[in-house]
């Protein structure tokens, strides 16, 4: 669905990332790990079309990302979900109202979405904070909110920066609980993280790759993790 064909970036010195190959295939869950500073973020971004590549070619739902215009680009962003781990929130709206932006943006804030919205709501285990403000979520209800924002438009792809970065070690699982099930679903998922632990559990529920930025080339990661 998104791929990435022999991919360089360079913020405009030396390349940051080389000569990168990444197939993310309807049902794939794959890892991303790295030192700091390795281009984790910037790979995502390379993925969501928020950057162009340097060279080599970026295609998405099979068409070329280089020849895609401003229209072209929204529409495909409108099947890639991003989850940050610093989710921004709206703080005069309510959980729910956050939640359901993507549809009033894009025009779909039918009734009969409403339903789907407190389904999702259910599943994340926010049904009962619907109407609480986003300064009153803790890390943990933070994080499902920002997931479920970028679940709501059913996306084919979900890209995820460091999603349990602020979370405790419960709140992680969880989160990971429900990428997991949105992976069984048919998505794929992208996770940009440092967390060895987060990556070895899930390991134990899904047949996830593990991948490593090394010296600016993507690598799969042996079985030291
Ligand atoms: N807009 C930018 N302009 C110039 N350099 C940038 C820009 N954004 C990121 N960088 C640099 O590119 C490098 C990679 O950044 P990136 O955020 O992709 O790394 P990362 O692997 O996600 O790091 P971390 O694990 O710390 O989040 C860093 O050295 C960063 O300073």
């Amino acid at each position: 669905m998104i791929e990435l064909r022999d991919v360089s970036y360079s913020y405009g010195g030396d390349a940051l990332l080389s000569d990168i190959d990444l197939a993310l295939a309807p049902g794939s869950f794959h890892f991303l790990t790295g030192p700091s500073g390795a281009g984790k973020t910037t790979l995502l971004k390379l993925c969501y079309l928020e950057l162009r590549a340097t060279r080599g070619e970026v295609h998405a739902f099979g068409r070329d990302a280089a020849a895609l215009g401003r229209d072209g680009v929204a529409q495909v962003r409108r099947r890639v979900g991003l989850v940050h781990q610093d989710c921004r929130f709206l703080d005069h709206l309510s959980v729910a109202e956050n939640v359901a932006l993507p549809l009033v943006v894009s025009g779909q804030d039918a009734p009969e979405r409403r339903a789907e919205l407190d389904e999702l709501l259910r599943w994340v285990g926010l049904h009962r904070r619907r109407d609480a403000l986003p300064p009153e979520l803790s890390g943990g209800e933070r994080q499902r909110a920002a997931l479920a924002r970028a679940v709501i438009m059913a996306p084919d792809v979900i890209l995820a920066d460091e999603p349990t970065g602020n979370l405790d070690w419960e709140m992680s699982l969880r989160l990971l609980t429900l990428l997991v099930e949105l992976n069984r679903m048919g998505k794929a998922i992208l996770v940009a993280t440092h967390d060895l632990n987060l990556i070895r559990q899930a390991k134990a529920q899904v047949a996830a790759r593990v991948l490593r930025i090394r010296d600016r080339q993507l690598q799969v990661a042996g079985a030291d993790l």
